[in-house]
């Protein structure tokens, strides 16, 4: 299994947005630091998603950074992705686990201890955590369980917690001292006008 980066760069490909450009910008700052999480809209079709995919493998590869693939499994198998990430309306975990193979990159979702042991024994080799903050990059999720929420989780997993929900530079430094491995961004790095600029100043933050 690849070592994981701590910045994972979640693609945004909500409409006007350009996530390879911003792959691009941020690829050479972050090297192997950086993991990318292709997530698409629910609307796109499986070919988009394989398309989108096998684009962000291509230019991830030369920096030998982690490509992985949200919800849709077997596009990440197909696209030549190192893994996936599943949540509480996608496969199971332990089914998850099953499809990609044991030395695959699997994340799971989960919000406070019991559901994130319960994915640790599932087979998951991180955890998203949160939403840590507000965010406006996805609806209808739960209250934000802030840093108090990552740390709980953290106290009770052995795998990496990546934080994830509203997201900024300056709110990892209250993440990390909470005990988050990584911080998993849209936002942060979409919605930027320099996001080579923020992508250096969230590592700076991760490598404290
Ligand atoms: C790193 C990371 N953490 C959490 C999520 C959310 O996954 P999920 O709960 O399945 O929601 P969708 O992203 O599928 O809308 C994630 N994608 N990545
Ligand atoms: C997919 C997802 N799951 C929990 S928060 C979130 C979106 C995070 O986006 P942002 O970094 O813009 O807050
Ligand atoms: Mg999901």
């Amino acid at each position: 299994m690849p070592s994981l980066g701590r910045l994972h760069l979640i693609t945004d490909t909500r409409p006007g947005r350009d996530p390879l450009a911003v792959l691009r910008a941020v690829l050479p700052v972050a090297h192997a630091e950086l993991v990318v999480q292709v997530r698409v809209e629910d609307t796109a079709t499986d070919r988009q998603a394989y398309d989108l995919t096998r684009r962000v493998v291509g230019l991830c590869a030369p920096y030998q950074v982690t490509c992985l693939v949200n919800d849709r499994l077997h596009v990440a198998l197909a696209a030549g992705a190192a893994g996936g990430h599943v949540g509480a309306d996608d496969l199971p975990v332990v089914a998850a686990r099953q499809v990609l193979g044991p030395a695959a990159v699997l994340g799971a979702t989960a919000r406070e201890p019991g559901t994130a042991v319960a994915a640790v024994h599932a087979g998951a080799s991180y955890l998203g955590v949160g939403p840590c903050h507000a965010t406006t990059t996805k609806d209808g999720l739960p209250p934000a369980i802030g840093a108090a929420g990552v740390r709980a989780v953290v106290e009770a997993v052995g795998v990496p917690v990546i934080a994830i929900g509203g997201v900024t530079a300056q709110r990892v430094p209250a993440l990390r001292a909470a005990g988050a491995y990584g911080v998993a961004v849209v936002g942060a790095l979409s919605d930027v006008a320099d996001p080579a600029r923020v992508a250096a100043e969230l590592i700076r933050g991760l490598s404290c």
